[in-house]
């Protein structure tokens, strides 16, 4: 089966998946508003600033005019940071009123939308009206975009209420290094993604603090607890989260070097000023606009979510780590199941 396909967002997971869906046959365009970035992967063949060192397939071709990205594609795969998913939606749609083309949609970006508190799927759905889209489909689980660059193995989950479109996608990404289950719990699958970016910057907080292994088991698994509270309580399935975009998604993004956000925590840990892990990482660090998002949806929603909210009080009311951990501790005894 080979597809033309549109990439929108060329950053370190964009690229990747797009350099993938290529090398599995498909007719790829990755689109970027960065000119510099598509003469880079058109001429060089690299993106040094998002995956230095690694060299994309020639046959993976770099757009900055997105009409000409979207001409006659039946995918488009949304990868851009979740600030801007409604912008670039936005754009796309413009250019598919006078395209006439109707794609699937899938999203492989992960956080919840500041104010709105919406799941990007919910996004979209709101931007691209059904007559310019096939489906929407998400694209979620435990994926570091440098891992899969190596072609080691990876396990993700294709989310949608469109069976086939879910099948569908399915089909597109799977190959030997990259395994693909359908799942049709949405709401699931994108809030186990969104939540887990909090716990992220918590655990690399306390690694950066040298608190050992217990610290770290005990606050992913609280931390699961609380993603799973929120989660069920907008309408997702329990079982979801100990799947790959709940549990699965946590250890790794949680655990690893990788993880944008687990590295931002760990220099929050070790001191260095919010602004200034901000200004370092060149890349998006989802989980800190998601813990505001999550910390509001909780307080409606009155869902205790007590590390979320003590990382909110880190990045948002410039408490220090350790004031919070204390604070944290100093809880009175609960049941462990609520
Ligand atoms: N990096 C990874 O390994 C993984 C990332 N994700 C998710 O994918 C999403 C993207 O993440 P990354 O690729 O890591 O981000 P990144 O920071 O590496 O790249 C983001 C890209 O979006 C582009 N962009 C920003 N504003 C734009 C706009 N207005 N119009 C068009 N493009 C724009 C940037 O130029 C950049 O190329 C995030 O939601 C992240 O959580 C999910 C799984 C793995
Ligand atoms: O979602 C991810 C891994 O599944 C990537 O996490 P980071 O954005 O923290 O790098």
């Amino acid at each position: 089966m080979s597809e033309k396909i549109a990439v929108l967002g060329a950053g370190s997971w964009g690229s990747i998946l797009a350099n993938l869906l290529t090398e599995n046959g498909n007719d790829v365009r990755v689109w970027s508003n960065a000119p510099e970035q598509v003469k880079e992967l058109n001429e060089k063949h690299t993106n040094e600033h998002y995956v230095p060192g690694f060299k994309y397939s020639d046959k993976l071709v770099a757009y900055d005019d997105l009409k000409a990205a979207l001409d006659g594609v039946s995918v488009v795969l949304f990868v851009v940071p979740t600030k801007v998913m409604r912008l670039v939606a936005n754009e796309m749609v413009a250019v598919l009123e006078e395209t006439g083309n109707k794609p699937i949609i899938v999203h492989a970006s992960k956080g919840l939308e500041l104010g709105t508190h919406k799941r990007l799927s919910q996004v979209l759905e709101e931007e691209i009206p059904e007559k310019n889209r096939e489906a929407i489909v998400v694209l979620s689980g435990p994926s570091h975009a440098e891992e899969v660059a190596k072609k080691d193995i990876t396990l993700v989950t294709a989310a949608s209420e469109n069976a086939d479109a879910a099948k569908k996608v399915q089909q597109l990404f799977m190959n030997k290094y990259f395994r693909v289950y359908t799942n049709h719990d949405v709401i699931g699958v994108e809030m186990g993604a969104a939540l887990k970016n909090i716990i992220a910057l918590g655990a690399g907080a306390l690694h950066g603090l040298g608190y050992g292994d217990d610290a770290k088991a005990a606050l992913m698994t609280r931390g699961l607890a609380e993603i799973s509270r929120l989660g069920v309580a907008l309408g997702a399935k329990p079982l979801t989260f100990i799947g790959l975009s709940g549990v699965g998604d946590l250890i790794v993004t949680a655990t690893s070097v990788h993880s944008r956000n687990w590295r931002a925590g760990n220099e929050l840990g070790q001191g260095m000023p919010l602004k200034e892990v901000i200004d370092t990482m060149g890349m998006v660090i989802e989980g800190i606009p998601s813990t505001q998002a999550a910390y509001e949806l909780a307080e409606q929603n009155h869902i205790d979510m007590p590390i979320t909210r003590a990382i909110y009080d880190v990045l948002y009311n410039g408490k220090d780590v350790k004031t919070v951990i204390g604070e944290l501790m100093d809880r009175e005894g609960k049941p462990e199941i609520d």
